[in-house]
């Protein structure tokens, strides 16, 4: 059976119009979750901001999100540049007015066995995923502070920042730095108003996902026997978490990683499976210097 499906998509848990007048930032937000997560905040009237490095996905963005009569900026944005993102909270401001909710979606990633990282391949995720990520809370936050206003940050993270990750060791590593941010930015920003919070999607398969990625989850499927839940995240349930985490009814949480994965990283068994390594999984025979 298995954890029941969530109510159609549409359906919301908060009123209509919670962020009528606001206006909510996501970076990548053209593809997968973060589209997905827009597309919430959008039914729930917020004016979005969505910035990317790719045009084919800020064109995405604007398809979906114009279709709930929302109005949209999106704005091209390489999230490892902070004067790229300073340019960008300024065409938002231009659009809108200064953002009242940033949602740090964007990050990197493909498997990778730890040995044949190259020095590059770690500094690309770490640098989009972590650095990017504090990078765009600075720039939110700095507004904020000067202008006196409030504000709620959301940080996209992955639950491996808990548990490890092979085969992800870059992402694992900036994850856990993500999630670390969550908490010392929530107590550094807290008095000023800003609420910082991290979210953590279990497995959500999509059609945008990388090739690579996908590879790695050859084995699931939409009712997953592998899941506690018997399936995979619906994109929904994720969308709805965040606008719930950043509205005027969570305003006293604040400091928190919030997991959606239907118990997905709690599975532990006295006995476990053969250990199968990185190489293997991954089709590699033994390691060889070049
Ligand atoms: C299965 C559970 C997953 C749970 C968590 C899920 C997390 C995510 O899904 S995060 C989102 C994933 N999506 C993306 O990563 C989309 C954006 N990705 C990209 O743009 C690229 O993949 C990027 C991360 C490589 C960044 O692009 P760019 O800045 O253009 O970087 P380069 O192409 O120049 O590459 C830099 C460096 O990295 C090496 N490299 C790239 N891909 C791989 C690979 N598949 N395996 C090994 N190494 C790779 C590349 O060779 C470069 O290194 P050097 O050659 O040493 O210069
Ligand atoms: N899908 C899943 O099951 C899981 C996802 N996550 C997390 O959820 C979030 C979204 O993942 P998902 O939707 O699957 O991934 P996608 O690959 O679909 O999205 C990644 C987005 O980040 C943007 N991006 C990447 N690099 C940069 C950059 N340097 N500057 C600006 N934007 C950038 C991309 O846009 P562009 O190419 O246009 O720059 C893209 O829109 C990530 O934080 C991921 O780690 C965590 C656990 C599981």
């Amino acid at each position: 059976m298995g954890l029941p499906e969530p109510p159609a998509l549409g359906a919301s848990a908060l009123p209509a119009g919670t962020y009528a007048g606001r206006t909510v930032f996501v970076t990548g937000g053209g593809t997968g979750l973060g589209r997905a997560i827009a597309l919430e905040f959008a039914r729930l009237g917020a004016n979005l901001v969505v910035a990317s490095r790719k045009e084919e996905h800020l064109a995405a963005a604007r398809e979906t999100l114009a279709e709930t009569g929302a109005k949209v900026r999106t704005v091209s944005c390489d999230i490892r540049e902070p004067e790229q993102i300073t340019a960008a909270f300024d065409a938002a401001v231009e659009s809108f007015g200064p953002p009242d909710v940033l949602i740090n979606n964007a990050a990197a990633n493909f498997p990778v066995p730890a040995e044949e990282m190259s020095p590059n391949a770690w500094r690309t995720v770490v640098d989009i995923t972590l650095n990017g990520t504090y990078f765009c809370a600075r720039e939110f936050a700095r507004r904020h502070l000067a202008a006196g206003t409030p504000g709620s940050i959301v940080n996209i993270g992955a639950s491996y920042a808990w548990t490890g990750g092979p085969g992800f060791a870059h992402s694992a590593a900036a994850k856990a730095g993500v999630k670390n941010m969550v908490e010392t930015l929530a107590v550094e920003w807290g008095p000023y108003g800003i609420q910082v919070n991290g979210l953590v999607p279990g497995l959500f398969p999509h059609e945008d996902m990388t090739a690579d990625i996908k590879g790695n989850l050859a084995g699931t499927h939409d009712k997953d026997p592998c899941q506690p839940a018997m399936r995979v995240g619906r994109l929904r349930e994720l969308g709805w978490a965040a606008t719930f985490l950043a509205s005027p009814y969570a305003r006293f949480v604040s400091g928190h990683t919030l997991v959606v994965d239907g118990a997905n990283w709690q599975r532990r068994g006295l006995v476990n499976p053969p250990v199968v390594t990185v190489r293997q999984q991954m089709g590699k025979g033994p390691f060889v210097l070049p």
